[in-house]
């Protein structure tokens, strides 16, 4: 992982459009690519530059379809799911946070998100690290440690529109992972995500907001639109929240590409005008980086 200087620099594009591309997930794998290759090139027809992408996307979200629908990353003649999202990167010229998407590595599954720059190339991924394990009995039930590997690396990725922190779904719920990309120099943190209709009404845009506010940054996230005819039924409601823990735009739970402007600028004045780095009391309780315990 690429270590950065912690005093926030304005990357060179401090103002652009994201898109939040909200996509109905069914069964069939081709219509799940078909159709998020649609959204890809509608939101580049809006001016986005940066475009992001749910969890699972190109899979139910159901622990019997994860290994089936699964790709072979390394393996790109394997990788249907890959090739559409390179191509598109590089046909558009722009940066594609991919949500999740189901790997096989090495007889493992990952629930692992994929970042291309403009160029096509594959910058990074990130493996989810904090997997889905819930049980409220009468209301939910999943365990996604049942099928999964969990990652063990946080991911952060410098492109052409700033340095990006990579969460997935659960990974948000951990303030921890967002204070590391916080301290690294971080300007958003994408969080493709699937909350579920017990935690999501109460907990999905207020652990956004925390995350904004606590680390005075831009959180945006993706989720798949609402289809209540699959074992799970996701919240929806894809989100860019700014740096101090404004709603800039929001979705509903249907089906829908969100488009919003970001402007880093927002960042440096919100800093500036209440310096929570400078007020931290830091003698009192000490933040572990990682990267201190395992340079
Ligand atoms: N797919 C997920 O990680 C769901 C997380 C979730 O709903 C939660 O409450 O946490």
């Amino acid at each position: 992982m690429a270590v950065a200087p912690n005093p926030f620099q304005l990357p060179n594009i401090t103002k652009f459009k994201i898109a939040l591309c909200q996509l109905s997930v069914t069964s069939d794998k081709n219509q799940n690519l078909d159709r998020a290759s649609r959204m890809i090139r509608f939101s580049v027809k809006q001016g986005s530059k940066l475009v992001v992408l749910p969890e699972m996307w190109n899979c139910p979200y159901s622990s019997d379809c994860f290994a089936k629908y699964a790709e072979d990353f390394d393996n790109r003649d394997a990788s249907p799911t890959l090739s559409m999202l390179s191509e598109a990167a590089c046909c558009h010229g722009i940066t594609i946070i991919g949500g999740s998407l189901p790997e096989w590595d090495h007889g493992r599954l990952y629930n692992t998100c994929c970042i291309f720059g403009p160029d096509g190339k594959l910058k990074a991924r990130h493996r989810k690290i904090h997997l889905f394990d819930i049980d409220i009995p009468g209301e939910i039930s999943f365990k996604e440690s049942d099928t999964f590997t969990a990652g063990d690396q946080p991911t952060i990725v410098d492109t052409e529109v700033g340095r990006i922190g990579i969460g997935i779904c659960h990974d948000i719920r951990f303030p921890e992972l967002a204070a590391l990309y916080r301290k690294r120099g971080v300007d958003i943190i994408c969080y493709p995500g699937a909350f579920n209709m017990s935690t999501g009404e109460l907990l999905w845009e207020l652990v956004q907001r925390a995350r904004a506010i606590d680390n005075q940054l831009f959180v945006a996230t993706c989720s798949p639109s609402r289809n209540s005819t699959g074992s799970y039924t996701t919240w929806g409601h894809s989100t860019l929240v700014g740096p101090s823990g404004e709603i800039i735009v929001t979705s509903g739970h249907e089906e829908t590409t969100v488009i919003a402007e970001i402007d880093y600028s927002n960042i440096q004045l919100q800093r500036k005008s209440l310096p929570l780095d400078d007020q931290k009391r830091e003698d009192i309780y000490k933040f572990i980086d990682v990267h201190e315990l395992n340079p």
